[in-house]
Formats: structure tokens, C-alpha cells, sequence
């Protein structure tokens, strides 16, 4: 399934916070969205999960979604939401419950998941027994128990510490090379998303709108840490952000 933002736009009260953003996120790709702290990011991913509306533009669905999907837009969030009461596999179990999925059915879907998230061995640890990069598989692989059409993932890694960080993307990438996934990925991290990001959309500050869009045709597998094209790609997003921090410290000089 493809999303489509349609020229949409959107006020609380007397701010504008997004302005005729048209965005599309195509299957199989992974979409950063960076900005300023405040540019509308994770207000975008809400209207993209359909959790609110947006007052102007449309938010478009098209395509199929994949065959056994319980829930076609599933969120990922830095914070990991477990249950602390219920060990690995009865989180994942969870949303498998919701469906009415149990029994051998749900032992087989629970089952694949941990082993594609590296969990198989701590099925049956609390979260409370678990480091953060551990807990944020355990999200992941919930979300992926669902099989949904589209991920958002709101700063998933932004929790962790620097080297969780950098093993936690090599699983995405991992995860995405046996299966590829669609995914709207929103980050401060500007080396995560030259790492992970087919697609990287540079809003602006607030009204956020569509500053750049940087195409990176890298295969994700052929990305490492210290690439020359990455770093060009990670310093061209620096000076964009840079010139909208600054921009931003500038009107907030003149109130
Ligand atoms: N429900 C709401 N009611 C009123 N204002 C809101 C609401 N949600 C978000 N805002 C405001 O809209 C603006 C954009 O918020 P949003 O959280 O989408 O930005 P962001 O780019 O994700 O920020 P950050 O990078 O700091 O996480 C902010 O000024 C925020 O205070």
C-alpha cells in the first residue's frame, strides 16, 4: 500500500504547524522525515496513521494491503509502550489477542517474529529484565506481528545509546532485506537517515513545509558508517537544518 499527503495543512488554535505538505510514501521504501524540534513531524506521522485529520489536504491510502494484515498502520514509538506485567512473547501476543488470533495460530506468528528480531532466546524475559535495544526489538517485533502495510516509527532509536543505536539499524536494515518493509521513519538523527532512509524529506521550521526531498540510490545493505556519499548526503541535510535552526533563533531575536 501506497500513502499520499495531499497538499495538507493544519492549525491548533492560532498556529500553523503544517502547510500544503504533498508527500507520497511509496511501497517498499523507507521515508525519514527530519526537521526543527516543533516543525509538525510527529503531528504528520498522527495524520498519516489516521489518529487525527488534517483541516486542509487529504490523506490518501492506495493499493492492497499485504495479505494477512491485522492492522494496515502500525506505530513504532521511542518510548517502546510494553506492558511491564507480560513478558516478551505476551507483548507480541497482545495485539495478536486483540485480533482474536490465539492457540497455535498465534504460537506460529509470535514465533516467526522473535526469530526475525533476534529474540527467540528471551521469549520469556519481563521488559524489566531487558536493555533498551532489547525492549525497542520487542516493539518492533509486535509491530511486525501484525503485518502492517505501513510502519511509523516516531525517533524509535532516539532512547538508546550511540552503539545500540548503530546495532539496532543494522537489524532494520537486516529486516527490510528479507522482507521490505514501507516505513515513515521520523528522526533528529541525521546519520540514521542517511543510513535507512530510501527517501529523506527535510521539512521546514513551524509551518513545517517540504523544504527538499534527497534521494539516497544506495542499496541500504551497501551503507556503512563513514561512506564518502553518505557523509556528502548527511552534510547537504546539515546546512538545510542549520539554515532553518538559524533562520528560527533569528524571528525568535526579533519577538
Ligand atoms: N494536540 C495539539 N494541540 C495543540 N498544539 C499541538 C498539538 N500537537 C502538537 N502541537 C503543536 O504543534 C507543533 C508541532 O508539534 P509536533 O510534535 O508535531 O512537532 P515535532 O516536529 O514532532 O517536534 P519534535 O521534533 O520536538 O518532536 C508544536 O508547536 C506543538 O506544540
Amino acid at each position: 500500500m501506497q500513502l499520499t499527503l495531499d497538499a495538507v495543512s493544519h492549525r491548533y488554535a492560532d498556529v500553523t504547524v503544517l502547510s500544503d505538505i504533498s508527500l507520497t510514501i511509496p511501497e517498499g521504501q523507507i521515508v525519514c522525515i527530519v526537521g526543527p524540534s516543533g516543525c509538525g513531524k510527529s503531528t504528520l506521522l498522527r495524520f498519516l496513521g489516521g489518529l487525527e485529520r488534517p483541516d486542509q489536504g487529504q490523506v490518501l491510502q492506495n493499493g492492497p494491503v499485504p495479505q494477512g494484515c491485522l492492522n494496515p498502520l502500525t506505530y513504532v514509538f521511542q518510548d517502546f509502550a510494553l506492558l511491564p506485567w507480560r513478558d516478551v512473547a505476551g507483548n507480541v501476543s497482545l495485539v495478536l489477542e486483540d485480533h482474536g488470533i490465539r492457540g497455535t495460530k498465534a504460537a506460529a506468528v509470535i514465533d516467526d517474529v522473535l526469530a526475525r528480531t533476534k529474540l527467540s532466546d528471551f521469549r520469556a524475559a519481563l521488559p524489566k529484565q531487558l536493555s533498551g535495544g532489547m525492549k525497542q526489538r520487542v516493539a518492533i517485533a509486535r509491530a511486525l506481528a501484525v503485518n502492517p502495510a505501513v510502519m511509523l516509527m516516531d525517533e524509535p532509536l532516539s532512547a538508546l545509546d550511540a552503539q545500540t543505536r548503530e546495532l539496532l539499524m543494522d537489524d532494520l536494515i537486516a529486516l527490510w532485506t528479507r522482507a521490505p518493509f514501507t516505513a515513515v521513519y521520523v528522526t533528529h538523527n541525521l546519520s540514521e537517515a542517511v543510513r535507512l532512509g530510501h527517501k529523506i524529506v527535510v521539512l521546514s521550521r513551524r509551518p513545517g513545509t517540504i523544504r527538499e526531498i534527497v534521494e539516497i540510490d544506495i542499496p541500504l545493505t551497501e551503507r556503512h558508517a563513514g561512506d564518502p556519499v553518505l557523509e556528502t548526503h548527511q552534510a547537504r541535510l546539515w546546512q538545510l537544518m542549520r539554515e532553518e535552526a538559524e533562520a528560527a533563533d533569528k524571528e525568535l531575536g526579533h519577538v
